[in-house]
């Protein structure tokens, strides 16, 4: 990576922007948080290359750099894998402190592409594209997992897929971090109004455990992948506000509504889950007549695809199958076979789909303000609630 914490701050040509900002031609915003604000560039001595600079402002009576964003580096500047998002450069600007990360511009993701079929052409993803879209996305998260790297909210708006280019099709896998915004502990996250999905999220998280394993990302690619298959989500529960990880009793209902109930014999550390045992009466308390996954995927039983989705889908971490053991997974072994280009169609004729490009507000200028949650003194670090902002790094403690 050229990483370079330049500082040169000395600003020439086009008004007060820094001298490293030069090398860009800046389109517009394309995405806005609590952390800063992202715009869409293009390499001036490469015009078919996008870059997303996202833009941290120091807040006023802040200390130094955001943490969150000495982490997103930190962590990113060790990444490199074609199906994971790509850090290109970091600057600061010592004039205000502001920080900027520039990162590979994806144009799609997944959450956009699934509503497009839904919603416009109304016609399911052709099967080749689902195929090479899941081997990419496996493929990405396998190198993490092998770094000890858990991603914790896997949803399709974090799987991103570049558009026109040399990288056509290929999968990004990133985090935009939005939910678990660096908030004091006991600040409620609808406080802010940030919206949490949460239908992604693995049962065992649902029922408090309290050590995210790399087997919470193989239950969201699960339900991703049903997700790509029918266009609806999975497991549609309720849209969450309020203090994070309450118990989410019908996001629960949803998954056993499809997979039936866990059993303790199917999932035999159930019982020490610790919602399992505070809210025992209430979960097993209903009934689920016979559910059914392949009913509502339409797939057959003996369908390599309903057997890999199942194995996503395991209630028991530990049984649940791992990045590498799906990319073995005999699905990928049959026709058609997945490619790097997610978004052409193998067979010729086939009608390809065009996807709208992200929308860019031009109005915004880059000098635009933005108002940062004051970031936490030192101190509290370890913010409890809603957990440090982006992805676990596993430390020997936790078994993956
Ligand atoms: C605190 C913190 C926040 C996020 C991350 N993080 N982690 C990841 C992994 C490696 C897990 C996929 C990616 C990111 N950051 C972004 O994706 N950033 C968004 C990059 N986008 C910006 C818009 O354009 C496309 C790329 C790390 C730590």
């Amino acid at each position: 990576n050229s990483n370079s914490m330049s500082g040169n701050n000395n600003t020439s040509g086009n008004g007060n922007r820094p001298e490293w900002l030069q090398q860009y031609d800046l389109n517009g915003k394309i995405g806005e948080g609590t952390y800063g604000l992202v715009f869409l560039a293009r390499i001036k001595s490469n015009r078919s290359k996008s870059i997303a600079i996202k833009k941290f402002k120091q807040s006023k009576d802040g200390d130094g750099v955001s943490p969150t964003a000495i982490r997103e580096i930190m962590l990113l500047r060790e990444i490199n894998h074609e199906n994971v998002v790509r850090l290109v450069n970091v600057h600061i600007n010592h004039a205000d402190m502001s920080l900027y990360l520039a990162f590979d511009y994806a144009e799609h993701d997944l959450y956009e592409i699934i509503r497009h079929h839904r919603d416009k052409v109304n016609q399911s993803i052709n099967q080749y594209t689902i195929k090479s879209l899941l081997w990419q996305l496996l493929n990405g998260l396998n190198y993490l997992h092998s770094n000890w790297i858990v991603h914790r909210d896997l949803k399709p708006s974090n799987i991103l897929v570049m558009g026109e280019g040399e990288e056509h099709g290929v999968v990004k896998i990133a985090d935009f971090g939005l939910a678990r915004i660096y908030q004091s502990p006991l600040k409620a996250l609808s406080d802010n109004g940030v919206v949490v999905t949460i239908w992604y999220r693995a049962p065992e998280l649902l029922l408090g455990a309290k050590h995210y394993t790399s087997a919470v990302d193989m239950w969201a690619v699960g339900c991703i992948f049903a997700e790509l298959l029918t266009l609806k989500p999975l497991f549609q529960g309720q849209e969450v506000k309020g203090t994070p990880n309450p118990f989410q009793l019908d996001q629960l209902d949803k998954i056993f509504k499809v997979l039936g109930h866990p059993t303790q014999e199917k999932w035999p550390t159930l019982v020490n889950l610790p919602h399992w045992q505070a809210d025992v009466q209430q979960i097993q308390g209903r009934k689920y007549d016979n559910a059914g996954l392949y009913s509502v995927v339409h797939l057959s039983p003996k369908n390599p695809a309903y057997d890999l989705l199942s194995k996503m889908l395991e209630y028991d971490p530990r049984k649940r199958i791992t990045a590498a053991q799906a990319l073995e997974h005999e699905y990928f072994r049959m026709e058609p076979l997945p490619g790097r280009n997610a978004l052409v169609p193998p067979l010729p004729g086939e009608k390809v789909v065009n996807y709208p490009n992200r929308p860019v507000d031009t109005t915004t200028d880059f000098e635009g303000t933005i108002s940062l949650q004051p970031s936490q003194p030192a101190s509290s670090g370890n913010a409890v609630s809603g957990g440090m902002p982006g992805p676990h790094v596993m430390t020997t403690r936790s078994v993956p």
